[in-house]
């Protein structure tokens, strides 16, 4: 195991609350917006546009969107992988009713004229083939999914575990189905080529493969003082980079 600094995920749900408390008060669209610009910027770092053929260019990143903040995060990485000249395309099997904010998210997609599918709209097996797929985004569960998985997302997650040795996929926060605190410990559960731990990395993240899975911190959002009061130091990101590779 290695001796990375992290913080269990209860401390993450405590360190959420007291960033969007009322004595801080970020809200939690802005911290959306910096989770998925990090993880847009991962993609960026690990999948390269430049000198690729116009072929490898036109590829598309499939980020697949689950049912609360982790999927926001997809959602807003989508947006900025569109800036970015990626060619993006969401999978939002079960739409957010949370707040209104998650249409308002859809909406600045439909903007960007990134196509977002819906469960019963379009093949989304289709975008799981490496000749059409640069890399998949897992932004399906993060810090607060709590195992036995449920439909729809048992069969997706399925799915992507057949083929994620043929096509890498980038796990927002969490691997998809795994614990926060003990990593696989039950299935199905991705094994992903990239992790994007956000604000601190979660216990979790230990088990990773270290020779397989690259990981990326991201989130820059946090003083050194407020790093130190939940026992961590803040992360060396260098210039503007909103991620640091660990
Ligand atoms: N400061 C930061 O770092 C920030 C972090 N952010 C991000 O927020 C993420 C945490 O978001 P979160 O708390 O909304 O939870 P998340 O993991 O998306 O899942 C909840 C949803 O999943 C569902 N669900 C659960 N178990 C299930 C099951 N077995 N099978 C099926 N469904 C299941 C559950 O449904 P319910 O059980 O409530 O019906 C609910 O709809 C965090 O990891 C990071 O990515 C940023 O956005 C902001 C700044
Ligand atoms: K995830």
């Amino acid at each position: 195991m290695s001796t990375l600094k992290v913080v269990s995920s209860k401390l993450a749900a405590e360190i959420d609350k007291e960033l969007m408390g009322p004595q801080i008060g970020f809200t939690l669209q802005q911290l959306m917006e910096l989770a998925g610009f990090s993880v847009a910027q991962a993609v960026c770092r690990q999948f390269p546009l430049k000198g690729k053929t116009e072929a490898e260019r036109g590829k598309h990143v499939f980020v697949i969107v689950g049912p609360g903040n982790n999927g926001g995060d997809g959602l807003v990485c989508a947006r900025h992988l569109k800036l970015f000249g990626y060619n993006p395309i969401v999978y939002y099997p079960k739409r957010s009713e949370r707040t209104e904010f998650y249409k308002q998210l859809v909406h600045q997609l439909n903007f960007f004229k990134v196509p977002v599918l819906s469960q019963d709209e379009g093949n989304w097996l289709d975008y799981l083939k490496p000749e059409k797929t640069l890399c998949i985004v897992d932004a399906i569960f993060g810090f607060s999914y709590k195992p036995p998985m449920r439909e729809p997302f048992k069969g997706i997650v399925e799915e992507l575990c057949k083929l994620q040795d043929r096509i890498p996929i980038v796990s927002v926060d969490v691997p998809t189905g795994w614990d926060v605190d003990k990593g696989p410990i039950s299935q199905p559960a991705i094994n992903p080529a990239v992790l994007v731990s956000l604000t601190v990395p979660k216990p979790c993240s230990t088990y990773i493969r270290e020779k397989h899975t690259a990981h990326y911190v991201g989130g820059r959002f946090i003083p050194r003082d407020f790093a130190n009061k939940y026992g961590f130091e803040p992360f060396g990101y260098e210039s503007t980079d909103q991620i640091l590779k660990l």
